[in-house]
């Protein structure tokens, strides 16, 4: 940064320094914000609903065995992780999967690797030779969207599915498309819309029309170009020794024991139109029903699910501001089966990152969504004579089987495991973790969602919203959400003291 600009900047820091700032949950995107505001001087409050922080990462130490029934596993592609990272010191305690490229995929009930280059697929048995022909000239061959006024309306809403057979065909929608949102959200390609799931590639359509072609262009622009230089390994992923709940653990080490506030469920929210400055103040309340009344603060990060939000009182001006405008948001459920067997009951072990089970391959039985090699990749993970397995089932795929009892799971766990690398007899160790709201579902509906979160914005002053409801599910991204409301609210107090200095 230039000096004149360095100063300025600092300028802007000391006018915020100290002002206070409410955080509303203490997942990942939560930590970040405080992180991010505490290290510029604000005074920062959190209030997290449950007894623990850490949201959706969680990590268990049980016997030897470490495991997670949340995130697994990250990535750097936001350079908000990166810069994280090195101020947390986590760099050190970072710890990256072997043979992470290794990734399998089932086709007529057997696992096969995934092709990572284009000379791969052509050897590959995953897609047919029609397919790869048609993946490799989707160049010449991808398909417009209906110009008809009515399908372009409908198109606007286009599905993952729908885009991706446009340009790929039926068969890459069923074996790679299908499985990979499986295994990054839980959902189906036909729910989720193409705009707000992969908005990269949505927009690569529309300035270059051949994705294949976008892909290429832009990969080659970013490598040219000084901003778009993108690190390296930053797309690799990674979890910590330990686990991914070192992440939230550090990030709450920087925060003392009045700074966080757990079993704190936040019930309302009131804005005061009158003073000028601490025009917030929020109730919340305990496990054991004692309610509280929180001090006043000049702005409120709020990163709680939108369905607890939609239960949130809040009030402007002692009027009560309603929420009836945030629209139903659909939640995929799941449940998370730890599994071990000791390595002689494995008769075909794959080393790599695991292996995802396409929707139509349920034809062959199968009932799980996929399976991580856990302790493949992370050999610590478990004692030597052990494989330690993460099994994920349910998703939209099987809403029912997710609620299922841990007896059920562990035997459709088994027989899975059976097919897939051929063990044998029961797992020595299970551990059942039941998410009923994983993750939402960035369906079509989801610009409703979008403009209302805008709203709230917009009709609340000090009032910001972040989270994975927001730019994308994973924990890198619910951090660049959390930085991000950090700086608006920072470049919200510096505009009111700005206000009231002329
Ligand atoms: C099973 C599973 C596997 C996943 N795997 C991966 C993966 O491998 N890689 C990846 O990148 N991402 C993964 N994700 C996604 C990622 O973990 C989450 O999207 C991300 O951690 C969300 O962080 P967040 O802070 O936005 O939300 P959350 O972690 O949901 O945090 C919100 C917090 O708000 C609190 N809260 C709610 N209501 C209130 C209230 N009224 N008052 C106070 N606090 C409240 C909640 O208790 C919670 O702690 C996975 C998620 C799940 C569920
Ligand atoms: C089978 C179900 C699931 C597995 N992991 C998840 C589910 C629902 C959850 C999940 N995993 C990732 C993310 C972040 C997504 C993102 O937008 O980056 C989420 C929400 C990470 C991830 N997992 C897989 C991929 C391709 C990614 C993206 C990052 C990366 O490339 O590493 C694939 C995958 N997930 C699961 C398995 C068994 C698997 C591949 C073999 C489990």
């Amino acid at each position: 940064m230039a000096s004149d600009a360095l100063a300025d900047h600092d300028t802007k820091l000391e006018a915020v320094s100290g002002r206070r700032v409410a955080v509303v949950g203490a997942g990942v995107s939560g930590l970040a914000a405080a992180y991010k505001l505490k290290s510029r001087g604000l005074n920062v409050t959190v209030f997290e609903a449950d007894g623990r922080a850490g949201g959706k990462l969680r990590s268990v130490m049980h016997n030897g065995l470490i495991w997670d029934e949340g995130a697994n596993t990250m990535t750097e592609a936001e350079p908000e992780v990166g810069s994280l990272l090195d101020d947390l010191g986590l760099r050190e305690k970072q710890q990256f999967p072997i043979s992470q490229k290794k990734r399998y995929i089932v086709r007529n009930g057997v696992p096969v690797m995934i092709p990572t280059s284009p000379i791969a697929l052509v050897t590959s048995s995953v897609l047919s030779t029609q397919s790869k022909f048609q993946l490799l000239l989707e160049p010449f061959l991808w398909k417009k969207k209906d110009s008809s006024s009515k399908v372009s309306e409908a198109s606007a809403v286009e599905s993952v599915s729908g885009f991706f057979q446009r340009h790929f065909g039926q068969e890459v929608v069923d074996y790679l498309i299908d499985p990979f949102v499986g295994g990054t959200s839980a959902a189906d390609p036909d729910s989720l819309s193409m705009k707000h799931s992969f908005p990269d590639l949505w927009n690569i359509e529309k300035s270059f029309g051949s994705v294949i072609v976008g892909a290429i262009r832009t990969k080659f622009a970013a490598k040219g170009g000084k901003s778009g230089e993108t690190k390296k390994g930053s797309r690799s992923s990674f979890s910590f020794k330990g686990g991914m709940q070192i992440l939230p653990d550090m990030l709450c080490k920087n925060l003392s024991h009045d700074e966080l506030n757990l079993d704190s469920k936040v019930l309302s929210l009131s804005y005061n139109t009158e003073s000028s400055q601490e025009n917030w103040s929020l109730s919340c309340v305990s496990y054991n029903e004692t309610q509280r009344q929180s001090r006043n603060y000049d702005a409120v990060i709020m990163t709680a699910p939108l369905c607890n939000v939609k239960e949130m009182k809040v009030m402007k001006g002692g009027q009560q501001f309603k929420l009836n405008f945030l629209p139903e948001i659909k939640y995929m459920p799941l449940s998370v089966i730890i599994s071990t067997f000791t390595k002689e009951k494995v008769k075909r072990p794959l080393e790599g990152f695991g292996v995802l089970i396409p929707s139509k391959e349920q034809k062959h039985g199968f009932k799980t969504l996929g399976t991580l090699f856990s302790s493949m990749m992370f050999p610590d993970r478990c004692p030597k004579d052990l494989h330690l397995y993460t099994t994920f089932i349910g998703g939209s795929r099987n809403q029912e089987l997710a609620k299922a009892s841990t007896d059920e799971l562990k035997q459709v766990v088994t027989s899975d495991l059976q097919r897939l690398l051929g063990v044998e007899g029961e797992p020595e160790f299970v551990n059942h973790f039941y998410w009923s709201k994983a993750f939402p579902l960035y369906d079509s509906s989801y610009d409703s969602v979008m403009e209302a979160i805008d709203k709230m914005e917009k009709g609340l002053p000090g009032f910001f919203y972040a989270g994975n409801h927001r730019g994308g599910l994973s924990v890198g991204k619910s951090i660049a959400s959390g930085c991000k409301a950090a700086d608006l609210v920072i470049s919200y107090l510096e505009s009111c003291s700005n206000d009231k200095k002329t």
